[in-house]
């Protein structure tokens, strides 16, 4: 014999409360949601009806707090009553299989529950607006019960649902928590929701969506969207409003630029209205990832909610909603870019990375803002626009490590090198020449060198023995020495290594800390045939008065001393990391040389 299963509402009940819904106040929201649904189908019967929603409280004291929300909706029918709002789970909102989804927000038939949350009874008075039926009484206790009953009287058609306070759940009855909820929840509903307490009565969503509103001037509408962006988010500075609208998944709302600058790995999120109803303070996927300066408040009337109702479900029209949007903040982007570039200035201090994201990914932004976008060069930062007033070629190296090695020399030798190594600075540097006529030049640290002045033929043969010295020196470092003059003659020797260079120097380090195993299979790669690139090069300078009087030095032992030294320095001074064997050089150079200070004082003493 077959069996149907029983429902413990109770057990139900709990489980919602525990698990599906926040807190308890979400009955407000259900509330509201199911007054919004009907109100929309009964528009759809007649385009001209205009909803209403009405919540009265009533608090007498030594009784308990109950709660009356009245609509204008679509009502109900004693049979729908039956049909729909005493089956667990079934919804008149839903579509058939394979079908659009409705127009409605609710569809899982588990709302009104949430009413049991905070209340020991749900009563309910309807009258269907489409069908000439008696109004209709519903009476449902948590313990799965329910009475319904005809009325004699006639009911003007829409709903009414009745609450009463359980005892701990007073609270959610006060006046102004429930004015505060609706706010929250149905600030933008079009149309007012009314709450009276006593003799008071409010509206909570009097103001409604800012953006929608028509105001005298510019000003005033700025005014009043930066107010909203202000209460909405709790942030007393946003740099500024920018309104948003998408035909796809019909969007409309506003950005508010963030008065901090954003971390490109903080997630960005965003409150969200589902036809003007608040889903979720915390969407994450409705704005294009470089936008992630700026906070959004939209609403959407035609975008799927996901079954959690954290976002929108990611789908072909959500991601073209998102284009649109994208398009919205590109737009405010150049305008300001025209008519307010103190403001821009400002906006990039902030939010450069976001700018740049953007013009990597957009020719015609990049031609609009290139010259206002900064770049760390040697002769300090500047805007791309200030540096190419001052040079023709822009030069540039494309990694932190290699700016630091060169900068210093190639001011000196009046080239202003931009360091490229910062996130999309390269890229943007890359399409100069192309998308604005600046010609760009890529500078490959190593050779650089090349254009250092050569020595003379006598200052040749000067420096002959020092050279051998410091190829001997240097060799097992696969370090290649050179002489050469230039600026500035305070820097004695100057470090470039190439990528290839670069690759061996950290392989070597890598061996250091491997295993037997693995240091074998590193020694294989390191003895692979080896291009003159694989060398680094230290360039001893000319000028430098040091480096002169070394070139006279005999004293063996001094002369390496000193070359090991001065190739330490240039290590540290391009921030390359010490292999093992480079520190004890460095630990052994620093005792010796104190020995020998030592050694000359109590010499000296002695004499
Ligand atoms: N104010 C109302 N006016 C007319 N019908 C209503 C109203 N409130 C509830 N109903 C009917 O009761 C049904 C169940 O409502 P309930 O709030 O439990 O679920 P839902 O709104 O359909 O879906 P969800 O669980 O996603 O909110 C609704 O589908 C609707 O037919």
């Amino acid at each position: 014999m077959e069996h149907k299963f029983q429902i413990n509402l109770r057990g139900i009940i709990d489980l919602l409360s525990h698990h599906l819904y926040s807190g308890p106040e979400v009955f407000v929201r259900e509330l509201l949601q199911n007054a919004t649904d009907a109100i929309r189908a009964r528009t759809k019967i007649d385009p001209a009806h205009a909803g209403d929603i009405h919540i009265e409280i009533h608090q007498a004291p030594g009784k308990t707090p109950s709660l009356v929300i009245s609509e204008n909706g679509i009502g109900l029918t004693p049979d729908e009553v039956h049909t729909f709002l005493s089956t667990i789970g079934l919804s008149s909102k839903r579509a058939a299989e394979g079908e659009r989804p409705t127009d409605f927000i609710g569809q899982f038939g588990i709302g009104i529950l949430s009413c049991f949350v905070v209340s020991d009874s749900i009563v309910v008075y309807s009258k269907s607006a489409k069908e000439k039926t008696p109004a209709v009484e519903w009476r449902a206790k948590p313990d799965g019960t329910y009475t319904i009953r005809e009325l004699d009287r006639d009911l003007d058609p829409g709903t009414q649902v009745w609450l009463t306070a359980k005892v701990g759940c007073e609270e959610h009855f006060a006046p102004d928590r429930v004015r505060d909820l609706c706010r929250h929840y149905g600030g933008l509903l079009p149309y007012p929701i009314r709450i009276t307490s006593g003799k008071v009565t409010v509206v909570a969503n009097e103001h409604g969506a800012p953006w929608r509103q028509e105001y005298r001037s510019e000003r005033e509408r700025t005014r009043a969207l930066m107010d909203f962006g202000r209460e909405t988010f709790d942030v007393p500075n946003f740099l500024d409003a920018i309104p948003l609208r998408a035909k796809s998944g019909d969007v409309d709302g506003v950005a508010y630029v963030l008065p901090y600058a954003a971390s490109l790995a903080a997630k960005r999120t965003h409150r969200v209205y589902l036809k003007n109803m608040l889903l979720s303070e915390t969407a994450e996927n409705l704005l294009p990832d470089w936008t992630f300066f700026v906070k959004a408040v939209v609403n959407a009337n035609d975008l799927r909610p996901t079954a959690a109702r954290e976002s929108f479900y990611e789908d072909d029209r959500l991601a073209a909603a998102r284009d649109e949007l994208g398009v919205c903040l590109r737009r405010y982007l150049v305008e300001l870019a025209e008519k307010d570039p103190r403001k821009l200035d400002r906006l990039i201090a902030l939010h450069g990375l976001a700018i740049k994201a953007l013009a990597t990914q957009d020719e015609d932004f990049y031609k609009m803002v290139i010259d206002w976008l900064p770049f760390e060069t040697s002769e300090g930062e500047m805007t791309f626009g200030e540096y190419r007033k001052q040079h023709d070629v822009v030069r540039y190296v494309p990694t932190v490590d290699q700016f630091r090695q060169v900068a210093r020399v190639a001011q000196a030798h009046g080239l202003a090198v931009v360091n490229a190594g910062y996130t999309y600075d390269a890229e943007l540097l890359a399409r100069a020449e192309e998308l604005v006529g600046v010609p760009t030049e890529k500078l490959d640290p190593s050779t650089l060198t090349h254009t250092f002045d050569e020595l003379s033929l006598p200052e040749q043969e000067q420096t002959a023995e020092f050279l051998r010295a410091a190829e001997t020196v240097l060799k097992p470092f696969r370090c290649e020495p050179e002489v050469k003059k230039y600026r500035p003659k305070e820097l004695p020797a100057l470090y470039t290594t190439t990528g290839e260079g670069r690759f061996f120097r950290s392989l070597e380090q890598s061996k250091e800390i491997a295993n037997p195993l693995w240091s074998g299979v590193l020694d294989n790669l390191s003895k692979k045939e080896r291009t003159p690139s694989a060398f680094a090069q230290l360039c001893f300078n000319f000028e430098n008065a040091l480096v002169r009087r070394l070139t006279t030095v005999r004293d063996r032992a001094v002369l390496h001393r000193s070359i090991q030294m001065l190739y330490l320095q240039s290590l540290l001074l391009g921030h390359h990391p010490l292999s093992g064997k480079e520190m004890q050089l460095l630990n052994d150079g620093l005792l010796a040389l104190i020995e020998w200070g030592i050694g000359l004082q109590t010499g000296g003493e002695k004499e």
